[in-house]
C-alpha cells in the first residue's frame, strides 16, 4: 500500500488539470474555512437603502436587495454550499454504488429487473424525488441533502452496475473463482478496484449534479433556511435585478460554476491516478444438480465409453453433462450429452468449429458456467469429488487446490490494477497458507520454470509493463502455483503472434512432461492438437463425435474429423490444388433434429444418419470411439481395418 502511495501524488500531478484542479482546491478549502469567520458579518449587513448598488469600495462586486455585500455573502457561503453538495454525493454513491455493483455480479434476473428499475427511476428528474423528502421532512438541510442524494443515486447505480457486469464477465474474474478467492475479496480488490476509476469519474460529474440540485432547491426557498444561507440563497436575493445589476446573480452563479468545475477536475485526477498505467509512467518521469443422466434420446452407452476409456487413473471423470443457455423456447443446447475422461498426466486436446461446445464442457468443470447456464451431468467428478453433488465450500476446495484455467487473452486475462506477484501469490497464501515471502519465492520459482526473465522485477510489475506473450506466461505461471493436477487452457494461444504461440505451447508441454500436470487443451487448430496432444476429442454441435489418439489422426473415421484434417493446411498442401472445405453450417437446426447433427453436412449420410443419434461406441485402436452410423453399422472386418 506504501508502495502505492509513492507513485499516487505524481500520477495526480500527471494529469494535465491537475493544476487548476488542485488550485481551485486549495482556493474551496481556504475560503470554506475562513469564509464564515472573516466575512460572516459583512455578509448578513442589512442596507435597504443600498439595495441594488453597483461595485463600490464597501461592496466589491455590488449589494443584493437588502444592501448586503453580496461577494461577502458568496464567500461566507461556499462552506455550507460545499458540504451539503458533498453529503448529497456521499448519500447517492452508498446507495447507488453498492446497489449498482450487487446488481450488476447478480445472476441474470435480478440483473434485468434492476435495470428496469433503474431505468425507471432515472426517469423521474432527481430534484422531483428530492422536493417530494422535503415535502415528507419538511424543509431544511436533512431532507435536501437526502432528497438530492437518493435523487441521482440511479445515476451511480447504472454506471456500477454496467461496470460490474463488464468485470464479472472478464477472464481473470473467472480465474480468480477457479482459484477460489473469497467473495468479499472478489468484491473489492476485483470489482470495486477496477471500476473505481470510471466510478470515481462519475462521483465527480454526481458532485457537479448535487451543488446544482442544492443550490436550485435553496433558489426555490425549500432548501437551506433563513438565518443560513448557501449560493442558492445568494443567487435568489440576487436574480430579481437581473438586468439592472447582474453582479449579484452572477456571483454565486460563478461561485457554482467554479466549484462544479473543481469537482469535475479532482475526479478526474483521483481516477486518473488509479491507473496503474499512468501511475507507472509518472513516477518514471520523475525518477526515471446432478442431474438425470443426460443425452437419453442417444444410445450414450456409458458401459462401453468405460470400456472404450483405458484404465490410467482419471483427474476428471464427465458422465452425460448437458448445459443449456437461455430460458423459455429460446433454449440454446450448448453441451448435449458429453461422456469424457481426462487422465493423469495427459495432454487432451478438444477440436471442434466454433460454437460447439469445447468452451462450455471445460466451464462446466471448472464450474465457471454463467449464471445463465443450466448444467446437468450425470457425473462430474474432479480427483474423485463429484463437484454436482459436493457443496460449495467442499467444490471450491476441490478445484482451488488442484485445476488452473489459462484463457485465451492474456490481456483480460490478469486483474490490472494488482501486481503480477500478488496476483500469483492470491491462491497460495488463501489456501495453503503460505506467508508472504514464501509465497513470493514460489512465484519467483514459477516465474523461471515458464521462462520469464528477470523474475524479481516481473513479481513487481503491473500486467501492462508485459507483453503478451509475457502475460501468458504469467498466467501459466499462475496456474502452475499450486502444483495443479490439470490445466485447462482455453485455446491459449489464438491471441499471440506465430512465434510466441510456439513459445508458449512449449512451455505448456515442458510443464505437463515435468510435473505430470494434465492439459485440457482447447483449439481450433487440428494441426497443433495433432502435435502436441496425446489424445483427440472433437467436438460438434454439443456432442463428442470421435475420440482419438494422436497416433491415429491421420486415418480418423468420422467423416467431420476427416473434413477437418482435410482442412489443414501444411507445408505438404500442394499450393495449386483447392483447400477442402466443409460444405454448409453448424446451425441450431441441425443440434435440434432427432439424427446425428453432422448429417446435413455430411458426404457419407444414410438415412438413419437423420432420424437417430449414433452414440459414441469403440472403434478399432485403443481408445478410439467413433458416433458414425457408418462406422458402428459397417461389417466389423472393416471396422478393425
Ligand atoms: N454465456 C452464454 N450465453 C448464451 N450462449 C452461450 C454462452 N456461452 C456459450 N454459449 C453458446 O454455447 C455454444 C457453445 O459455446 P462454446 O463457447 O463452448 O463453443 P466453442 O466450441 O468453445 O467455440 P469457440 O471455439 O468459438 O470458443 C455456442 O452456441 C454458444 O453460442
Amino acid at each position: 500500500m506504501r508502495r502505492r502511495l509513492r507513485g499516487l501524488p505524481a500520477a495526480v500531478l500527471s494529469s494535465p488539470t491537475a493544476p487548476l484542479a488542485l488550485l481551485l482546491v486549495a482556493a474551496f478549502v481556504v475560503i470554506g474555512v475562513i469564509g464564515p469567520g472573516v466575512w460572516g458579518d459583512a455578509a448578513v449587513k442589512v442596507r435597504p437603502d443600498l439595495a441594488y448598488q453597483g461595485p463600490s469600495a464597501r461592496a466589491l462586486l455590488g449589494t443584493d436587495s437588502l444592501g448586503r455585500d453580496v461577494l461577502a455573502r458568496t464567500l461566507a457561503a461556499t462552506r455550507l454550499s460545499l458540504l451539503l453538495a458533498i453529503a448529497a454525493t456521499c448519500v447517492a454513491t452508498v446507495i447507488g454504488v453498492p446497489a449498482g455493483v450487487l446488481a450488476g455480479l447478480a445472476g441474470p434476473r435480478v440483473r434485468r429487473w434492476t435495470a428496469r428499475g433503474v431505468g425507471l427511476a432515472l426517469a423521474v428528474p432527481g430534484i422531483l424525488v428530492a422536493l417530494f423528502l422535503i415535502a415528507v421532512t419538511g424543509p431544511g438541510n436533512l431532507g435536501m441533502v437526502l432528497g438530492v442524494g437518493i435523487g441521482i443515486s440511479p445515476l451511480f447505480a447504472r454506471a456500477a452496475q454496467t461496470l460490474a457486469t463488464s468485470i464479472a464477465e472478464l477472464d481473470y474474474m473467472a480465474a480468480a473463482k477457479v482459484i477460489g478467492v473469497s467473495r468479499r475479496r472478489l468484491l473489492t480488490r476485483y470489482v470495486l478496484l477496477n471500476t473505481a476509476e470510471p466510478l470515481i469519474l462519475q462521483i465527480g460529474v454526481g458532485a457537479n449534479l448535487s451543488l446544482v440540485a442544492v443550490a436550485a432547491l435553496s433558489y426555490l426557498g425549500v432548501g437551506v433556511q433563513a438565518p443560513d444561507y448557501d449560493w442558492g440563497a445568494v443567487l435568489h436575493s440576487g436574480l430579481e435585478a437581473l438586468y439592472t445589476s447582474p453582479l449579484a446573480a452572477i456571483t454565486p452563479g460563478a461561485a457554482i460554476t467554479l466549484a462544479g468545475v473543481m469537482f469535475s477536475l479532482l475526479g478526474e485526477a483521483i481516477a486518473r491516478s488509479l491507473n496503474p498505467a499512468l501511475r507507472i509512467a509518472a513516477g518514471r518521469k520523475e525518477r526515471t444438480p446432478r442431474g438425470t443422466p443426460a443425452n437419453d434420446d442417444a444410445p450414450t452407452a456409458e458401459k462401453s465409453v468405460e470400456a472404450a476409456m483405458d484404465n490410467a487413473p482419471a483427474v476428471a471423470r464427465i458422465r452425460g453433462l448437458q448445459v443449456e443457455f437461455g430460458h423459455g423456447r429460446s433454449t440454446v443446447a450448448a453441451v448435449r450429452g458429453v461422456d469424457l475422461d481426462i487422465r493423469a498426466g495427459e495432454v487432451l486436446g478438444v477440436v471442434g468449429e466454433s460454437g460447439s461446445g469445447k468452451s462450455v464442457t471445460a466451464l462446466a468443470l471448472a464450474g465457471l458456467l454463467p449464471p445463465s447456464a443450466r448444467m446437468r451431468a450425470a457425473t462430474l467428478e474432479f480427483q474423485g469429488v463429484d463437484l454436482a453433488t459436493a457443496g460449495r465450500r467442499a467444490r471450491r476446495a476441490a478445484l482451488a487446490n488442484r485445476l488452473s484455467v489459462v484463457f485465451q487473452d492474456p490481456m483480460s486475462s490478469l486483474n490490472p490494477l494488482i501486481r503480477i506477484g500478488r496476483q500469483l501469490t492470491e491462491r497460495v497464501r488463501v489456501h495453503d497458507g503460505l506467508d508472504r515471502a514464501s509465497a513470493l519465492g514460489r512465484a519467483e520459482e514459477r516465474l523461471t520454470t515458464v521462462g520469464l526473465s528477470a523474475p524479481k522485477r516481473r513479481l513487481r510489475q503491473y500486467p501492462h509493463e508485459l507483453s503478451g506473450g509475457m502475460r501468458q506466461r504469467a498466467m501459466i505461471a499462475m496456474a502452475l502455483m499450486s502444483d495443479p493436477a490439470l490445466i485447462i487452457a482455453d485455446e491459449p494461444t489464438t491471441a499471440l503472434d506465430v512465434t510466441i504461440q510456439r513459445q508458449i505451447l512449449d512451455v505448456l508441454l515442458e510443464v505437463n512432461d515435468r510435473s505430470g500436470t494434465a492439459v485440457l487443451f482447447i483449439s481450433h487448430d487440428l494441426a497443433v492438437v495433432g502435435e502436441i496432444c496425446d489424445r483427440i476429442v472433437v467436438m460438434y454441435l454439443g456432442r463428442i463425435v470421435e475420440v482419438l489418439d494422436r497416433a491415429m489422426l491421420d486415418s480418423p473415421s468420422h467423416p467431420y474429423t476427416r473434413a477437418l484434417l482435410g482442412a489443414v493446411i501444411d507445408l505438404d498442401t500442394d499450393p495449386a490444388s483447392p483447400l477442402t472445405t466443409i460444405s454448409g453450417q453448424a446451425g441450431p437446426s441441425d443440434s435440434a433434429s432427432a439424427g446425428c447433427p453432422f448429417a446435413p453436412r455430411c458426404p457419407e449420410a444414410m438415412e438413419r444418419c437423420r432420424t437417430e443419434m449414433p452414440g459414441l461406441e469403440p472403434e478399432a485402436g485403443v481408445g478410439h470411439m467413433v458416433a458414425c452410423w457408418a462406422r458402428t453399422t459397417a461389417p466389423i472386418a472393416e471396422r478393425v481395418g
